[in-house]
């Protein structure tokens, strides 16, 4: 793939000082509060690089990727990729973002339309982003790419497992050949060997094509194997931000240690184990 124009500190994405939070009703005469759930977020995201955004639930993980998908209006900061400015300014102008920068939600098959073929939801953002020439062509290339060959192309969401599902936006995100990909919970809800299936095409998506990856987890284990770099969330703030086997090694955060210790107590065999650097 063509390396990206860089932002001028040579990251692909990179967040400063972000800001949010949500109107929140407190009963019928008094006025909305405001809840703050994003406080002097920074955080930046090289080409390529595989990253890992974790946190106990409600510490702000989604709200945060809302923010970098530049679907929510903050309260104060910035967001720049392939140097150009994504926030503040109009989101209407924002194609080539979205574009660069897809998204795989939560719920795979509450994003599929019940009515589309496989193949056609794969092309329909190739149409309304890219101007694709051949977008049938492009969109049989990415669901190859996740493992799904013919047979699954005139399918229906009902006629899919949860682990086809998932492949499916998976194919759906990548096939506009964006430079970031971000996951929200990629594996969660998956069994043990389709949550290996998922994590090794989104391994070999990043090491074929070269595009980033921001994968958000509850579960440190899920996305350790994967990532070099760790995240960690607490109460709307970036606590830590360090190399995988650094921060599982040494955790320094309180909410960094709540992870690690809960991610231990799920693995298999003797603790303490290596038991997330085997591939790293
Ligand atoms: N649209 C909204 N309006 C008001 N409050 C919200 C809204 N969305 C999220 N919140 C609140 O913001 C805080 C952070 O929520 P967020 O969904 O970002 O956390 P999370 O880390 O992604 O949690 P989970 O792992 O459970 O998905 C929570 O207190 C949540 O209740």
């Amino acid at each position: 793939m063509a390396q990206p124009p860089l932002n001028p500190d040579g990251s692909l994405l990179s967040a400063r000082a972000l800001a949010l939070s949500y109107g929140a009703p407190v009963g019928l005469w008094r006025r909305a509060e405001r809840q703050r759930v994003l406080s002097d977020v920074n955080l930046s995201i090289a080409p390529g690089e595989r990253v890992a955004l974790v946190g106990r639930s409600g510490s702000g993980k989604t709200s945060l990727l809302r923010a970098l998908l530049a679907i929510e209006a903050l309260d104060d900061g910035e967001i720049e990729c392939q140097s150009r400015r994504v926030y503040p300014g109009s989101t209407a102008a924002l194609r080539w973002y979205r574009r660069a920068v897809q998204y795989i939600p939560q719920d795979p098959a509450a994003s599929l339309d019940p009515r589309m073929s496989v193949l056609r939801q794969v092309c329909e953002p190739l149409l309304r982003l890219c101007d694709e020439r051949a977008p049938a062509a492009r969109a049989c290339e990415a669901l190859a790419l996740v493992g799904l060959g013919l047979e699954f192309h005139d399918r229906r969401r009902g006629e899919l497992s949860g682990g086809q599902a998932q492949r499916v936006t998976i194919a759906r995100a990548i096939a506009p050949r964006p430079q970031l990909v971000i996951a929200d919970e990629p594996m969660s809800g998956l069994d043990l060997p389709i949550r290996r299936q998922v994590g090794e095409v989104l391994r070999h998506l990043s090491e074929a094509e070269g595009t980033a990856l921001l994968l958000v987890s509850h579960d440190l284990a899920a996305v350790a194997l994967l990532c070099s770099r760790i995240l960690v969330m607490s109460e709307g703030r970036i606590v830590e931000d360090r190399p995988t086997r650094e921060l599982i090694a040494a955790p320094r955060h309180p909410a960094t240690r709540a992870l690690v210790e809960a991610a231990r107590a799920t693995q298999p065999g003797p603790s303490p184990a290596p038991w997330c650097c085997e591939r790293l």
